[in-house]
């Protein structure tokens, strides 16, 4: 339904997006994964129409999305842009902020919309306050209220963009947001058709991997690889990728025989070996532990292969420590060969 073409974008002499083209359906999420100055809010930009692309078209339901340039009043009504800053008017509640998005209905529609919202964001024990006397992750939420406060008008789905939606909330607030969006894209009732999408841009691949069913890296305001979750992450075309979504042990294939593994035809070629495809096996090749990072339901180790190749490697055994030898094996299968030769 939302579909990108060819968009190009540039300021001055910088290109903030090249060649994007995407396609999101209604009751899907996508994620794209970025580090900062990729492109991702001038892609959002482009996507809601608030912006001219130099090339390319927007379009949704196969129609075309005017941009600023063709249209006096900048936007679509069903795409609806949650900005990193959630610009919420700041003199009015939560809930007048809520209501404005549907002051042209009649009020009882205004006030049972309200309410509905207020409970389905968890905002109700702040209704009554002004933004500056809420949290973080209770502005953003009043922000995602207030962007899907009004239905399609010709009942069709809504197009959710969200520009860094998890970035400044802490762990419980970013379950609540990530609770939404899935109540929000994947609650319908039977038989009927889904009612939004959601596309988010984030820096942090945690969020983009849990929830989307697509999950895009952009790279230089390109999309570099665009796919499920299980593919962008088990199979990353470049470093980048591999880097971007999550963890990643990025070594020239000549190091494999180290590890016990077949070499590479080309020495300098890269590969990537996720952490969790090293296991402790006393059969393994002797490591040795440079530091233990205990992070929760698992203990990350970072420890020294021999002749200078670092290894990181996960384990749930809380007596390992600094110094100690230990043996790992890593699984064959799982070793990545980066088919894009970049040393990034
Ligand atoms: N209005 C502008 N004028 C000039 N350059 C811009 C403008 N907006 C963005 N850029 C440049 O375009 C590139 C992409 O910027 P963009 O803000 O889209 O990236 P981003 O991935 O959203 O970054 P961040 O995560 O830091 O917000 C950057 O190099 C940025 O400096």
């Amino acid at each position: 339904m939302l579909t990108a073409h060819h968009l190009y974008k540039s300021f001055n002499d910088t290109f903030a997006v090249r060649n994007v083209s995407l396609a999101l359906e209604s009751g899907q999420i996508m994620a794209l994964v970025g580090a900062s100055g990729s492109g991702k809010s001038t892609l959002l930009n482009l996507l809601a129409g608030l912006m001219d692309p130099d090339e390319g078209e927007v379009r949704l339901n196969d129609v075309h999305v005017a941009t600023p340039n063709e249209k006096l009043v900048p936007g679509h009504p069903d795409i609806r842009l949650v900005h990193q800053e959630y610009q919420l008017m700041p003199n009015i509640t939560v809930r007048e902020n809520i209501a404005y998005a549907v002051r042209y209905y009649q009020k009882a529609y205004q006030t049972y919309r309200v309410n509905e919202l207020l409970r389905l964001c968890r905002l109700e024990a702040v209704a009554d306050r002004i933004p500056r006397r809420i949290s973080g992750g209770e502005k953003q939420r009043t922000a995602i209220a207030r962007a899907i406060a009004e239905p399609s008008a010709d009942g069709r789905t809504v197009v959710l963009l969200l520009d860094e939606p998890f970035s400044h909330l802490d762990l419980p607030n970013r379950t609540h947001i990530r609770d939404l969006l899935l109540d929000l894209v994947r609650e319908t009732e039977p038989d009927e058709p889904a009612s939004f999408a959601c596309l988010f841009v984030t820096h942090d691949a945690t969020d983009a991997l849990a929830l989307s069913d697509t999950v895009g890296v952009m790279e230089n305001g390109e999309i570099i690889q665009l796919g499920s979750p299980q593919v962008v992450y088990g199979q990353p075309r470049t470093a980048y990728v591999a880097r971007m979504t999550g963890p990643a042990n990025i070594i020239p294939g000549k190091w494999l025989p180290t590890l016990r593994l077949p070499a590479t035809t080309d020495p300098e070629q890269l590969v990537c070996i996720r952490p969790e495809a090293i296991e402790v096996s006393a059969a393994g090749v002797p490591v040795t532990v440079r530091a233990v990072l205990f992070r929760g339901g698992y203990t990350e180790l970072l420890a020294d292969a021999g002749e200078g190749l670092p290894l990181q490697l996960f384990t749930t055994d809380p007596a390992v420590s600094v110094g100690q030898q230990l043996f790992i094996a890593v699984k064959p299968e799982q070793v990545r060969e980066l088919p894009v030769y970049l040393q990034a």
